[in-house]
């Protein structure tokens, strides 16, 4: 890795990185609400953010110098990858200021018939400064996201497996087997239903070597929902994406 890659992974050692996003259907969803998140994350004492789409980090970056990673969603037809599926994507997500740029990096089709984790190899042609962070389901993926020349790898799309333990908690076997299986490799965030300082805690002692928490802070329907659902003898079911 380059020194100043490095010194931005350092800067974000054992610390907690807030997703800021808002889904067009959520209530919260209004002007101002990405920068509103991220101000409040600051205050709070994160130590970088995760911004989907070009437009919220273009509005969050004038605010600060902290680390940011971006990615852009996009559905598409025929093809289950959705997160930064393409170098038009990538390009456009760097060019309104990440510093980090978070892709799909299953071993999955994404719609132009090649498999997710092909982009990696192309983002460093073109950005070769560039820090990647993967996305990617279990260890396998992993390691080859990080053997492709990933710097980071984080476990955001678990659910997405066959057979996902949980959907609504993490799964923190699957972070230890991560953090096992790329000793050496790069660096394992952890991502993915996060909803308490504890399991953050928990995240860490496990090898994490920062924590990403979406949901839990920025999606109040969904922590209003954790609080009824447990108080409605999980009468409830969570839907898969949310
Ligand atoms: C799977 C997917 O689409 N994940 C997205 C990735 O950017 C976000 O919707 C999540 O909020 C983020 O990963 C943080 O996770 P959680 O919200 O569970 O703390």
């Amino acid at each position: 890795m380059k020194e100043n890659q490095q010194a931005m992974v350092d800067q974000l050692k054992g610390g907690l990185i807030v997703s800021c996003q808002a889904k067009k259907e959520d209530p919260i969803f209004l002007p101002g609400i990405i920068s509103a998140f991220a101000e409040s994350a600051i205050w709070g004492g994160a130590v970088g953010l995760r911004l989907n789409t070009p437009e919220s980090i273009r509005e969050v970056r004038p605010l600060t110098k902290l680390p940011i990673i971006g990615l852009w969603k996009q559905d598409s037809e025929g093809s289950d990858v959705f997160i930064t599926p393409t170098m038009e994507a990538v390009r456009a997500v760097l060019e309104a200021g990440a510093d980090i740029i978070a892709v799909d990096a299953t071993d999955r089709y994404a719609a132009s018939g090649k498999k997710a984790f092909e982009i990696i190899p192309q983002i460093k042609g073109e950005y070769p400064d560039v820090l990647i962070l993967a996305d990617i389901r279990n260890a396998e993926e992993a390691r080859h996201a990080l053997q492709l020349g990933a710097h980071i790898v984080a476990p955001t799309l678990y659910r997405f497996g066959d057979n996902p333990k949980s959907i609504d908690s993490p799964d923190f076997e699957m972070l230890a087997n991560i953090v096992r299986a790329t000793d050496g490799l790069g660096h394992v965030f952890m991502e993915g239903k996060i909803n308490t300082p504890e399991e953050a805690i928990q995240s860490l002692y496990l090898g994490a070597h920062a924590v990403v928490v979406g949901s839990a802070i920025t999606r109040p329907h969904l922590t209003t929902l954790s609080f009824t659902r447990k108080m409605n003898k999980y009468d409830k079911k969570m839907p898969l994406r949310y």
